[in-house]
């Protein structure tokens, strides 16, 4: 064990050195500085409180856990104190910085295994410590795992932890929306009975998984789509043939963990005992491997961060491009025939035949662009989206990876190529569960495809469904009440010490911070080029840091540089371009249209031949609108069902009036659903007060009921 605090830090600044920073987080810059009477090099996160003020909670949380825990493993405070309207917490500098850097600089893609293996038994070790004193980390990730020179690994960042044995309020917090949703268990996204250590377990398995790849699975959607996906997908691993070179014992761990039935986990003790850990070497072979050869690390910081603000300046200027030439584009498509129109909503907009296929019958070409615009607009308002959040929502993801790279594992025999983001309903053949018994069969197809599926997780959320999933995942229980219609503090004597920010605010800070993930902020288009790898020509990213590496709150923003179809695979199938939803195939952009669809429009094999250009334009943006919509008309009609369902009314005729309802005409349509839309967010705001208070009751009855076993018992 340290004895690191019997040293006796000073607690004022000037007896400190401020050099180059090393580090920033959603919250916080780091430095390595001079600790001048003990003549010692230390690391100090500076956080602006001004800046922090709503998270004053989180910040005395993870301020109190690092002095108080004690542990090689585990990241400790020497001290911490105010200056100005800052906070320094001062600490060991870790000179290696974070795996995730340490990736980024010299490993994209991921480490070996013996690698792998000893850094994931360090971390072990401190998660049974932690969790043996009663800690949820809650944000194991790569990022948060920190390297000395001599290669001695510490688990770092408590911003977000939670304490098992709190009680009341602070036993609140652990129902609490928190983590960053590419590492988040099920469970803590799910929000339904609550979670425990077992959320770190699978977080660690993620880590693992991070580790291997250079990448956490899903980092390149955004969060709402990383959300949907981990809730409905099977658990991610490792893939059979993708990664062969490794082992069967790693497979095997990374499957323990991430098994959705948190009871399904092991605990982190257990997991300690794994075979996979008899690879673990002794940290100095991680200084002799990954670190030998290092630049120091504020060097390694700043040249990332240069990269990084390099690609922003880029990305900028093509995306500021990019509007200009949809604007453009939407002008020619304005000037093409209807014809090409109808080919082209056959091939997009085919899934959504039940709804819009009668703008390709009875609109023209000019009423379905403007509609789909004015659709776009509303979408963003009707949803109160921040508008950038929405354009990297709707931005067309695709998969810069080679095939398979995040995809669940699955039996290799039963294994096609699907993929939930990649995969159309009629390539799934079957897809089985991992090694999660519970992981049930799934919809692959995309994560928003399933209804019933996205209707029970969402119904799950404490409040608001979209407001909960748009809140960039550092909502606490308390924004949650400060939106609904009372104030559930007046009922439990909260000691209002939580959070109290506003959605709005977490996602202005956001914008405002970098995570430590990244050196960027959010909203940031990257560039990918179309590269050949043998027969296959895929996109691939630019930086091997373009992934969303990301810190709580932030994902990241994925787009081509020219709208360049994604070629995955020429041959079978002939699939040019998949994203979300859609499915478009070599065939369906020919200009004949899609061979087979017998009943779709023909495109006059006159068509000038730069028509497909144009349209190639176009149609992404009209893609993501269309999803946008698809997702939004979804949800309303799940909402209305919802409500109608709470006030006893027959679910089957609310369906068919909710479906109806979209027939007419728009602007009605539009009132009603408002309408209904604002009812339903009444009624459930009251539901989940409701069910507050009887979860607290239920919590009151089971302390009266401990505590008069206890005393029987005496
Ligand atoms: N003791 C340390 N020594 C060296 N580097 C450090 C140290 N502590 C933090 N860093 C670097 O600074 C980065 C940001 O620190 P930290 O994670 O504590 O900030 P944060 O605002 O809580 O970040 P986030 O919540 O985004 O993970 C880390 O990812 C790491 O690279």
């Amino acid at each position: 064990m340290e004895h690191v605090l019997e040293k006796r830090f000073p607690l004022n600044a000037e007896d400190y050195k401020l050099y180059e920073e090393v580090g920033e987080g959603v919250s916080a810059s780091v430095y390595r500085a001079l600790c001048v009477p003990l003549n010692e090099i230390v690391a100090i996160k500076v956080l602006d409180l001004e800046k922090c003020n709503n998270d004053l909670d989180g910040i005395r949380r993870e301020v109190q856990t690092m002095s108080l825990i004690d542990h090689p493993n585990v990241l400790q405070a020497h001290c911490s104190f105010t200056t100005g309207h800052n906070l320094w917490v001062v600490m060991p500098y870790m000179a290696g910085g974070s795996c995730l850097h340490i990736m980024k600089s010299a490993y994209p893609e991921g480490f070996e295994e013996p690698v792998i293996a000893t850094l994931l038994h360090e971390v072990l070790k401190a998660l049974v410590y932690l969790h043996a004193h009663g800690h949820i980390h809650r944000d194991v990730k790569a990022g948060n795992i920190l390297l000395d020179s001599n290669g001695a690994v510490k688990l770092a960042d408590f911003g977000v932890s939670a304490c098992m044995f709190d009680t009341g309020d602070r036993q609140r917090s652990r129902n609490t929306f928190v983590g960053t949703p590419c590492w988040m268990a099920p469970e803590v996204m799910q929000q339904l009975h609550g979670y425990d250590f077992k959320a770190d377990i699978w977080s660690f398995g993620i880590t693992a998984l991070e580790l291997a790849h250079g990448h956490a699975p899903f980092s390149k959607y955004p969060p709402m789509k990383v959300l949907l996906m981990t809730l409905q997908n099977a658990p991610p691993g490792l893939d059979y043939e993708r990664d062969k070179r490794f082992s069967k014992a790693f497979k095997e761990l990374v499957a323990t963990c991430l098994v959705k039935d948190p009871k399904k986990r092991p605990s982190s003790e257990k997991l300690l005992k794994h075979h996979f850990f008899r690879h673990a070497r002794a940290s100095k072979y991680l200084a002799r491997t990954i670190l030998d050869g290092l630049a120091p690390l504020g060097d390694r910081f700043r040249s990332l961060k240069a990269k990084e603000a390099d690609l922003l300046v880029q990305n900028k200027a093509l995306y500021e491009d990019k509007d200009q030439l949809s604007q453009v584009g939407l002008f020619l498509v304005l000037c093409v025939n209807d014809c090409l129109w109808h080919c082209l909503c056959k091939v997009m907009f085919y899934e959504y035949s039940f709804s819009l296929c009668h703008f390709s019958v009875s609109l023209c070409l000019r009423c379905v662009v403007l509609y789909v615009q004015k659709e776009y607009i509303r979408g963003i308002s009707a949803w109160n989206f921040n508008l950038e959040d929405l354009k990297s929502q709707a931005a067309l993801i695709q998969d810069d990876d080679i095939p398979n790279v995040d995809e669940p594992q699955k039996d290799k025999k039963e294994k096609v190529r699907s993929d939930d983001f990649r995969d159309s309903a009629e390539t799934i053949s079957s897809v089985t569960a991992n090694h999660s018994d519970d992981a049930p069969t799934q919809n692959k197809e995309d994560g928003f495809n399933n209804l019933q599926d996205l209707e029970g997780s969402l119904a799950s959320f404490p409040s608001k469904p979209l407001q909960a999933l748009k809140g960039c995942f550092d909502m606490c229980e308390d924004d949650v009440n400060n939106n609904s219609p009372r104030d559930l503090d007046h009922d439990y004597g909260n000691e209002s010490s939580g959070p109290s920010s506003s959605l709005q605010q977490n996602t202005n800070n956001q914008q405002k911070k970098f995570p430590s993930g990244s050196l960027l902020p959010d909203n940031f288009l990257f560039p990918k080029k179309v590269v050949t790898d043998g027969d296959r020509d895929y996109l691939q990213t630019k930086y091997a840091s373009e992934r969303n590496h990301s810190g709580p709150l932030q994902y990241r923003q994925k787009r081509d540089t020219n709208n360049l179809p994604l070629v995955e695979d020429t041959s079978d199938g002939a699939f040019v371009q998949r994203r979300g939803r859609f499915k478009v195939t070599s065939a369906d952009l020919s200009p004949m249209g899609p061979s087979n669809n017998a009943s779709g429009p023909v495109v006059s094999p006159t068509s000038p031949p730069n028509q497909n250009f144009m349209a190639g334009a176009i149609l992404p943006s009209l893609q993501c609108i269309l999803q946008q919509n698809g997702l939004q008309r979804e949800e309303i009609i799940k909402l209305i069902k919802y409500a109608e369902q709470s006030s006893g009314k027959n679910a089957e005729s609310v369906e068919a009036g909710a479906v109806d309802s979209l027939q007419v005409p728009a602007t009605t349509r539009e009132k009603e659903l408002h309408f209904q839309v604002v009812q339903l967010q009444q009624s459930i705001g009251s539901l989940v007060e409701e069910l507050q208070r009887q979860k607290m009751k239920n919590v009151q009855l089971e302390k009266q009921l401990s505590s008069m076993i206890n005393k029987m018992e005496k």
